[in-house]
């Protein structure tokens, strides 16, 4: 039984669950309900992915029933960061979503934007963002009502045992970008070094962010994430990701929710 819908304080909602099969079918019945209702919304649902190990944990969106009850057509694609690699590359994310959901599902080809592959990380970065205000112009994409970001319906992040997501690393100055809607960087701690990433602005400017973390080797930066600890760890990337008006969501395994204080299940 997973341990759902516990909501603590500003820091979004916690769904610890007692496996990764389980983690996996919530994840899937909650993508599946926010596509539903941003197609009965909107007409179409704007979704961006990111790597690692996520992709796997989304696998069960191409099995019965969601491979033919989710409307794919009305899906838009993005990556909340991406290796700066061919696209054939093994350390591409465009290939592991490919590989383990796109093909899979009849997704319409030009609704998937990725990277281009055959630039620098920053033409690519900014040539992505480009790409982005032409949707957002076209309302495929949304815009946020408190700031010029746009608004994705969903941004899926997974987050590194440094406390890491997409590819904000703890201490690097892309934590501080304002102006960009996506940013690069060449100095990656994990490899490959050269990535583009959505900036946080654009992070918490989506209508729902989904937070998937899964492992005991994640369990204290999941605690530093979540919990009020000391000294302050407002600077953890995973604790700035901070939904300014949409919705924060935790998608647990026990082992990754294993140092979170107890105290917190009580608070709602
Ligand atoms: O391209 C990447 O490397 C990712 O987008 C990155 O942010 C990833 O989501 C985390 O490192 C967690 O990865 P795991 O889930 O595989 O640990």
């Amino acid at each position: 039984m997973a341990l759902s819908g516990v909501v603590c304080k500003d820091r979004g909602e916690l769904r610890i669950h007692e496996s990764l099969d389980e983690l996996s079918t919530d994840l899937a019945d909650y993508i599946a309900e926010l596509s539903e209702a941003s197609v009965k919304e909107r007409g179409v649902f704007s979704i961006a992915l990111s790597g690692g190990s996520l992709i796997g944990l989304m696998g069960k969106l191409s099995e019965a029933p969601y491979n033919r009850t989710v409307d794919w057509a009305k899906w838009y694609i993005f990556w909340a960061d991406e290796r700066v690699v061919a696209k054939n590359h093994t350390d591409s994310n465009y290939k592991l979503a490919k590989d383990g959901l796109l093909s899979k599902v009849p997704i319409i080809p030009s609704h998937v934007h990725s990277i281009n592959d055959a630039v620098s990380a920053e033409e690519a970065a900014s040539e992505y963002e480009f790409v982005i205000r032409q949707l957002v112009k076209a309302r495929m994409v949304s815009v946020s009502e408190v700031s010029d970001c746009p608004k994705f319906d969903l941004i899926l992040l997974g987050m590194g045992p440094d406390g890491h997501v997409a590819s904000l690393f703890p201490n690097h100055a892309v934590l501080n970008e304002k102006s960009e809607w996506v940013t690069f960087i060449t100095d990656s701690p994990k490899p490959p070094p050269e990535r583009i990433t959505f900036t946080l602005p654009v992070i918490n400017s989506a209508s729902n962010v989904a937070m998937v973390v899964a492992g005991e080797a994640k369990s204290e930066a999941v605690h530093l994430a979540i919990d009020n600890v000391e000294p302050d760890c407002s600077k953890l990337p995973a604790r700035m990701v901070q939904p300014t008006t949409g919705k924060l969501v935790w998608f647990l395994d026990k082992g990754a929710a294993s140092k979170l204080d107890g105290d917190q299940f009580s608070k709602s």
